[in-house]
């Protein structure tokens, strides 16, 4: 299994779809839904990080560590978590498994499909793609790409959606045909 392989579950943003609430503690077949992610990827790395802003409590009991957006890229998307990340552990080495606290049926075949593929191929990113196509929040990102080219990336970039930066890295689709496991819940009522 990878070495240095840190998993970064984000559960920041605004779920503003859900009226503001901390999606992550949502309750979904009972459990909240931060639980279903953590219990599917914390055998398959050696520490656990989840990115929030706000329940610090909940989610420290949950994870190694709990990191906040920090300036100048708060909330600006997915892509503010990974650069918390590498702002905080300026000595992070390896991967970054990258994870939606929103997608409770993911499987451990999944990801442990995004982790081997690091092994032929160390460089680019591995990009979970169904037939609905990139599902970029299911990553594994060299650790050293995002030191070396995200801060710079942020500054000039029009957009911050999370594929544009990949496709600048270079991306390597790992192609999944399970699409149930995608799972993305946005609203209460897909509870
Ligand atoms: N750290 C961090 N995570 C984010 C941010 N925006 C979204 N996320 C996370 O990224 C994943 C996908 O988020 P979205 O569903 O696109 O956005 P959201 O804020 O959760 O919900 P909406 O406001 O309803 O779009 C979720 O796991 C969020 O917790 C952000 O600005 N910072």
């Amino acid at each position: 299994m990878n070495k240095n392989l840190t998993a970064l579950i984000l559960a920041g943003g605004k779920a503003q779809r859900m009226g503001g609430l901390d999606k992550g503690q949502q309750l979904y077949k009972g459990r909240p839904l931060v639980e279903h992610v953590l219990g599917v990827t914390k055998s398959l790395v050696d520490s656990v990080v989840i990115s929030t802003n706000q329940n610090f409590d909940f989610y420290s009991a949950l994870a190694d560590d709990v990191i906040e957006d920090v300036d100048p890229w708060i909330s600006i998307g997915p892509l503010a978590g990974l650069y918390a990340l590498v702002h905080e552990y300026t000595d992070l080495r390896g991967h970054v498994l990258l994870l939606p606290c929103d997608t409770p049926c993911i499987s451990k075949e999944a990801l442990m499909a995004l982790i081997s593929s690091t092994e032929s191929n160390e460089s680019k990113v591995s990009c979970l793609k169904t037939e609905s196509g990139w599902q970029p929040l299911h990553a594994v990102i060299p650790v050293e790409k995002l030191q070396i080219h995200l801060p710079e990336y942020l500054e000039h970039a029009q957009h911050y959606g999370v594929m544009g930066f990949y496709h600048h890295l270079g991306c390597l689709p790992i192609n999944w045909s399970n699409q149930t496991e995608l799972l993305n819940i946005n609203r209460l009522d897909e509870l």
